[in-house]
């Protein structure tokens, strides 16, 4: 579990981080989501001591990471997938990390299985595609079978079959009790895969909320309808007390309905129906509304000072 407390990190006039505060809960997968620069990579860089904060502090179960005996033993961080000794095989590159942790060196092998690299394991770590990095990544990450895995864009240069496979690791971990941590520009592999969002922009946090609440409550979802007769549709649904707007191609978008009211009224006033669709945004529509909002507001505070 990793415990936020009042985070600032400042570079020069630059506030990356600006009294972040929230907390990765164990046994669920958080999303960790901002707009590009929000800060998201300066507080994970913060939880495991490679940045120090300009003010506030990090816990991890319940320690700073410079207190913790044996950090990778508690926590597993992917960072920059990019950032190995290019010398040095995929397996020495592990068996390296394994040593200077004291972990033991049969983990090296297990994990190489585990991350798909055993083929490519006497390569030389330098050599690998993008994607390949990640695994290893994602290996280093695990070496230490920690209580808490922080990933920052796991996904990034992945295939889709590899997409799939961080998916369902991560929601393994997290379903074993571990706490997950886990940044994507990706929304809609963010949708399938957090329980927990936290949101941020410019280094402040926006949302802390379950992902499915997020959804719901940043986006609008309505009944969509075609029928040859728009007018006397909506006279009949608004008579009901539903809001209806017009859509494109003479459609209706009925908010606080649902098909089965919609057909029912249709069919009790003889009204022809082409289509009845109900429409619920995704992640993404909610993200772009939420963070419009925050943009817009920000920029309204900015001006008044
Ligand atoms: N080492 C550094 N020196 C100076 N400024 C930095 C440094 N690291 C980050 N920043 C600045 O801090 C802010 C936050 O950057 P950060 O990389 O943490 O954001 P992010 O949310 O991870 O962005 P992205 O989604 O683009 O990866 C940006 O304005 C960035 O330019």
């Amino acid at each position: 579990m990793i415990e936020v407390r009042e985070l600032t990190k400042r570079y020069g006039k630059v506030r990356a981080v600006d009294g972040l505060s929230f907390r990765v809960e164990p046994g669920r997968v958080t999303g960790f989501l901002g707009p590009n620069g929000a800060g998201k990579s300066t507080a994970i860089r913060a939880m495991v001591g490679l940045d120090r904060p300009t003010s506030g502090e990090v816990l991890v179960d319940g320690k700073r990471y410079e207190d913790l005996p044996r950090p990778l033993t508690t926590v597993g961080a992917l960072l920059d997938a990019r950032a190995v000794h290019g010398g040095r095989s995929v397996r020495g590159h592990l068996a390296g990390l394994a040593r200077s942790n004291r972990l033991p060196a049969r983990r090296v092998d297990e994990l190489l299985e585990t991350v798909g690299l055993a083929s490519v394991a006497d390569k030389r770590a330098k050599g690998l595609s993008l994607g390949m990095s990640q695994r290893l990544g994602i290996a280093a990450a695990l070496l230490g079978d920690p209580q808490t895995l922080l990933l920052d864009e796991p996904v990034n240069g992945l295939d889709p079959e590899g997409v799939k496979w961080v998916r369902d690791l991560v929601k393994r971990v997290a379903g074993e009790g571990r706490a997950v941590l886990i940044s994507s520009h990706l929304m809609s592999e963010m949708a399938l895969t957090a329980d927990h969002l936290i949101v941020i922009g410019r280094g402040r946090l926006l949302a802390d909320t379950p992902a499915h609440d997020f959804i719901t409550g940043n986006s609008r979802s309505y009944v969509l309808i075609r029928t040859p007769e728009p007018e006397r549709m909506r006279d009949l649904l608004a008579a009901r007390g539903v809001q209806v707007d017009h859509g494109p191609d003479g459609s209706l978008e009925a908010v606080g309905t649902d098909q089965k009211t919609v057909g029912t009224l249709a069919a009790e006033s003889r009204i022809a129906l082409y289509e009845v669709t109900t429409t619920t945004a995704s992640l993404e529509d909610a993200f772009m509304q939420f963070t419009a909002d925050s943009v817009e507001y920000r920029a309204e505070q900015g001006a008044a000072r």
